[in-house]
């Protein structure tokens, strides 16, 4: 079954030199000389607020050169005009929020910013306590990096309640007269503040904000919010929004390709993350990172940013890649797919896509730009009725690993590269103990071997269709034991309940694959089978790869058996992927290197 798909749920990047319409299309924009009464029910801070807004356009046009631009990427374009004054030309700035109580710990954060390749930093001028007007003086002195300056009056750091209206206002005055390089306004406060600070101000841009608690299901209300952030005639506007699914995020992409103004906008929760890392794509001059080792759900670290995206290079034609899966950050394949893309030089992302639904993200980012997925855990199985087509193998496993968009027109496609990547490195291990034996053989190794699999999911399913082709005879054990009887049956095996497994042995040579998450972090301490009983066993596979030596692995070295590491699959259906997604490319030896520096 295809997604019904009638209407891109996204815009495509493509390059045009046609006027797009400003942000949303509810309210029109008026002439630029008109005054005009608009008004917006928006939620800010999950409550419905209605604004009467006098848009008087032609004062808040403070540059008439960004209305004449044809581009629908021109925040990209007054970006580039802002990072170059500070001294980045055509650099997509990279930000990280400062929040802590001492100046002294907050210089210490900025130092850390640096080294981690912050461009700029936000500091939270809320944070601080108590609060000392001179200590922020000093601050802002002392700054070693360009800075927003915020004072957020709602934040939950801000423990000055009360009394905050004042001191942001204090704090935003001097954010002006020490000529920071932005200064940001909550929205509540704007209207009141704007034109003082606008006429105060030298070099300094003006940002003002909404944070938004409930998130926005439709770009129009979205556009909407960004409507009245614009009319307070702010130089940048910005939005931090919760999402409660991945898909949340396309309204995000859309305001980024439309808006006249340089937008700033952060989907916040771990289902935010592509926010930032796609946010260049879609114009975005600003993305936030997390600072250290702390991390912030939503954003990505800052040295992932240099070192694993380099969002720096991605544009308008970077091709989108990403691992669809529930949980998801246990993930390597950014750590792997996005150094090959560099290397083969490919325009493409590869990004973690933490997917409640599988349909329902599929419908929505389906434009073409969206040009391949690795699909993980939960969603091997649920992915074949996703696909427009399915490769045989991977129809008759019933679970797909891989969905690559056919370019031409634009169809899913379906495959399974799990089923070959675990096969092969089964078999080149216990070929490679026959050659070690004297032993070789034209036929399979694994041919009338006992084939023991623990696990009837998605991965589960290769591995016994794969096992079975190979002739095997496969015994599934699963906790769930109605999933086991119906891979048996697909397979002519046999399924047993799963607290016969470690004593299981009713022959010697046996294969044992764990294709469940045992052993997985965070459960490093649990193994499938007893390390007394894996003496049983000619070969032990084990599909989970984080850590790369589970304990089952390490107990069956232990007692002389010979292992295959998740890690070896991992490569292997990677490479599988790798090809698909780029037409042929596959850079073996490079990706190995990359699997074993990194992992
Ligand atoms: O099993 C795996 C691993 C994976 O889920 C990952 O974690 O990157 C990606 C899948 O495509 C693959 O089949």
């Amino acid at each position: 079954m295809s997604p019904s798909r009638p209407l891109p749920s996204l815009p495509e990047t493509t390059h045009t030199t046609t006027p797009l319409p400003t942000l949303a299309s509810p309210p029109p924009l008026p002439p630029p000389t008109a005054t005009t009464n608009i008004t917006i029910i928006y939620n800010h801070f999950g409550c419905d607020i209605q604004i009467l807004i006098v848009l008087q356009w032609a004062k808040n046009i403070k540059n008439p050169k960004r209305n004449s631009n044809p581009s629908s990427h021109f925040s990209y374009h007054i970006s580039s005009h802002i990072s170059g004054k500070m001294g980045f030309r055509n650099k997509l700035l990279v930000c990280t929020t400062i929040v802590s109580e001492t100046r002294d710990e907050m210089v210490k954060s900025m130092e850390k910013a640096k080294e981690e390749g912050a461009d700029l930093v936000e500091l939270c001028i809320d944070s601080m306590s108590p609060f000392h007007l001179s200590e922020v003086e000093h601050l802002l002195k002392q700054r070693t990096l360009p800075a927003i300056v915020s004072f957020r009056l709602n934040s939950q750091k801000n423990s000055y309640k009360g009394d905050s209206k004042n001191k942001c206002l204090q704090v935003l005055r001097l954010a002006i007269e020490l000529d920071v390089e932005f200064v940001e306004i909550d929205f509540e406060l704007a209207f009141d503040v704007i034109d003082e600070l606008m006429q105060k101000r030298e070099n300094s841009k003006i940002i003002v904000s909404s944070h938004v608690k409930s998130g926005f299901r439709c770009k129009e209300k979205l556009g909407n919010l960004l409507v009245c952030l614009q009319s307070t005639g702010a130089d940048i506007i910005k939005v931090v929004t919760e999402v409660a699914y991945i898909t949340d995020v396309a309204p995000v992409f859309h305001v980024l390709t439309h808006s006249h103004v340089p937008v700033i906008v952060r989907a916040v929760g771990d289902r935010g993350l592509i926010s930032q890392l796609l946010g260049p794509k879609y114009g975005a001059f600003m993305v936030y990172g997390s600072l250290g080792d702390k991390s912030i759900p939503g954003l990505p670290p800052l040295l992932s940013i240099k070192n694993v995206y380099k969002l720096d290079n991605v544009d308008i034609d970077t091709k989108v890649f990403g691992v669809v899966s529930n949980p998801v950050g246990h993930s390597k394949g950014p750590l792997l797919h996005n150094p090959a893309f560099r290397y083969c030089n490919y325009n493409g992302i590869y990004v973690p896509l933490l997917v409640d639904n599988i349909k329902e993200f599929l419908r929505v980012f389906s434009c073409t730009d969206f040009a391949g997925f690795s699909i993980g855990l939960p969603h091997k199985e649920s992915a074949v009725a996703c696909c427009d087509e399915v490769d045989s193998l991977a129809k008759s496993i019933g679970a797909v690993n891989t969905i690559v968009r056919r370019p031409t027109d634009g169809k899913l496609i379906g495959y399974n590269t799990d089923c070959d990547a675990c096969i092969t490195a089964i078999e080149d291990a216990l070929r490679e103990r026959q050659v070690s034996n004297g032993d070789v053989a034209n036929v399979s190794p694994i041919a009338g071997r006992l084939f023991v699999l623990v696990g009837a999911g998605g991965a589960g399913r290769a591995l016994a269709f794969g096992a079975k082709s190979k002739g095997a005879r496969v015994v599934i054990f699963n906790r769930n034991f109605e999933r086991a009887e119906s891979l048996a049956r697909a397979v002519s095996g046999e399924a047993l309940p799963i607290e016969q497994l470690d004593a299981y042995c009713p022959e010697n040579g046996m294969i044992l694959a764990n294709c469940s998450a045992i052993g997985m972090e965070p459960d490093v301490h649990l193994t499938p089978v007893s390390k007394e009983n894996l003496r049983s066993y000619d070969l032990v596979f084990d599909a989970v790869y984080t850590p790369r030596n589970t304990r089952l692995l390490q107990e069956a070295v232990e007692v002389g058996v010979t292992v295959v590491s998740g890690v070896e699959m991992f490569i292997r259906q990677a490479l599988g992927q790798f090809r698909l997604f780029t037409n042929g490319l596959a850079p073996e030896d490079f990706m190995r290197k990359v699997v074993l520096e990194q992992f």
